[in-house]
């Protein structure tokens, strides 16, 4: 198998699973942005057939490292390298787990070489899910959705399905959101929150891109349109429920008025060992729900959409469709960053996403180049508006 993002939250989460089952799971490639002496340390543990670094002003570091711990791990460098191994013979299961549009190429060639393919970049789905999801179904790939909500939902519907057999029995979907570090705060009182602030998640342990995209409830915004691709409903259909203690992962409403939840303790090896075993259970590591240990509650509260303006952002974006998620993707990656580097307040981050949907029309997602024109020209914009707000009067 192939672990893509390998040095990160999810990857870590992967591999540990992995090594639980050396009967039945074995890493081939591994691959990370730019972190070789992270890379190197799993390269020495699962002794990968092939290593890659997307920064290939980092491939001589990588060499040198395989060469000096006597490995025979073949070294590659550059973006192109992960997508041509996702689709190659050197893997039958991909988990795609580079955070960002950074993930789409290796995650679409995934999907044509007909993977299993345990998804977690969720932004993939946001670009191009119309694309990504006609790419698995032409290619025979499986999809897992490893994001826990989704993973949560998957397990829910009968034979855990995603949306090539969705029937009408579905009423609609209620994705859980722990509400972030600022659940309860007021608009004015998060214009001055830290970086430091905004990534201390309550309940998960994540990378500070998706931790940030929690604070501002961007995160469950892409989550919308990540089950609307997987699951096949409209947005109106996709409903977000703040749930602070993170047990219940999602529910799913029948016609009949049934509603299954899935429930676990706030991990995601339970979402990754569910992908890598399905339709068989395997061990993750993770231990069982004792609901009394973990306060005997489960609250559940509406999400405050005056606060939190990239949900709202979000839905908009899946209604008005075409190009509209990819231009929200964008222009979040570019502010989530600003905001990481300290260059921009936090409440700046849903302002540039909705200065920049306001400044460039939707067009009709037809193709992967119509796509990526709106992501970098929702990139440049948003760029441009960071650079700007910086600039003294
Ligand atoms: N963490 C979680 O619990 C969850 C995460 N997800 C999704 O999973 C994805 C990964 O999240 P997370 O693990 O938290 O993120 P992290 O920031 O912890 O890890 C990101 C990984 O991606 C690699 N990477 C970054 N840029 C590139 C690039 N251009 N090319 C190749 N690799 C790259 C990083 O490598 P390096 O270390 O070398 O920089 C690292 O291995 C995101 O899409 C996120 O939304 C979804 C649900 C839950
Ligand atoms: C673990 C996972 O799936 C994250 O996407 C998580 O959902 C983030 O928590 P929030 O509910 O705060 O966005
Ligand atoms: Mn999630």
């Amino acid at each position: 198998m192939a672990v893509f993002g390998a040095t990160g939250s999810i990857g870590t989460s992967a591999l540990d699973v992995i090594a639980r089952h050396p009967d039945r799971l074995r890493v081939t490639v591994l691959a990370a942005g730019r972190d070789v002496e992270a890379l190197l340390v799993l390269c020495r543990r699962h002794r990968p057939q092939h290593a890659v670094i997307a920064d290939e002003t980092r491939f001589a570091a990588l060499c040198d490292g395989l060469r000096d711990a006597g490995l025979d791990t073949r070294a590659h460098a550059g973006a192109k390298a992960i997508e041509d191994l996702a689709g190659s013979d050197a893997c039958n299961t991909v988990v795609a787990a580079i955070v960002g549009a950074a993930g789409l190429p290796s995650t679409m060639a995934a999907a044509r070489a007909g993977k299993r393919l345990l998804l977690a970049n969720k932004e993939s789905l946001v670009l191009a899910g119309e694309l990504l999801m006609a790419a698995a179904r032409e290619g025979g790939a499986t999809i897992v959705p490893i994001d826990s909500e989704h993973n949560a939902i998957f397990q829910c519907l009968p034979s855990a399905r995603t949306q090539s057999s969705i029937d009408n029995t579905l009423a609609r979907i209620i994705l859980t959101a722990s509400g972030g570090p600022f659940r309860g705060r007021t608009r004015a009182s998060l214009a001055d929150v830290t970086v430091e602030q905004a990534v201390n998640h309550p309940k998960w342990s994540m990378g500070p891109k998706i931790s940030v995209d929690s604070a501002t409830l961007m995160n469950k915004g892409l989550e919308v349109i990540e089950a609307h691709h997987l699951f096949g409903l409209p947005g109106a259909r996709i409903d977000v429920l703040v749930h602070p203690q993170s047990l219940v992962h999602s529910m799913v409403e029948f016609i009949d008025g049934s509603t299954l939840a899935q429930l676990g303790l706030p991990d995601m090896r339970t979402a990754l060992a569910v992908g890598f075993g399905w339709p068989q259970r395997i061990d993750s590591g993770v231990g069982g729900l004792d609901l009394l240990a973990e306060g005997g509650r489960l609250d559940f509260e509406p999400p405050d959409l005056d606060a939190f303006p990239c949900l709202r952002l979000a839905y908009g974006a899946l209604a008005a469709g075409g190009t509209a998620p990819a231009l929200l993707n964008a222009a979040n990656e570019v502010a989530v960053s600003a905001f990481l580097q300290r260059r921009i307040g936090f409440l700046s981050i849903p302002a540039l996403v909705e200065d920049t949907l306001a400044a460039i029309p939707a067009s009709p997602a037809t193709s992967l180049d119509a796509l990526h024109d709106a992501d970098a020209h929702a990139r440049h914009h948003t760029a441009q508006a960071v650079a700007a707000a910086r600039t003294p009067a």
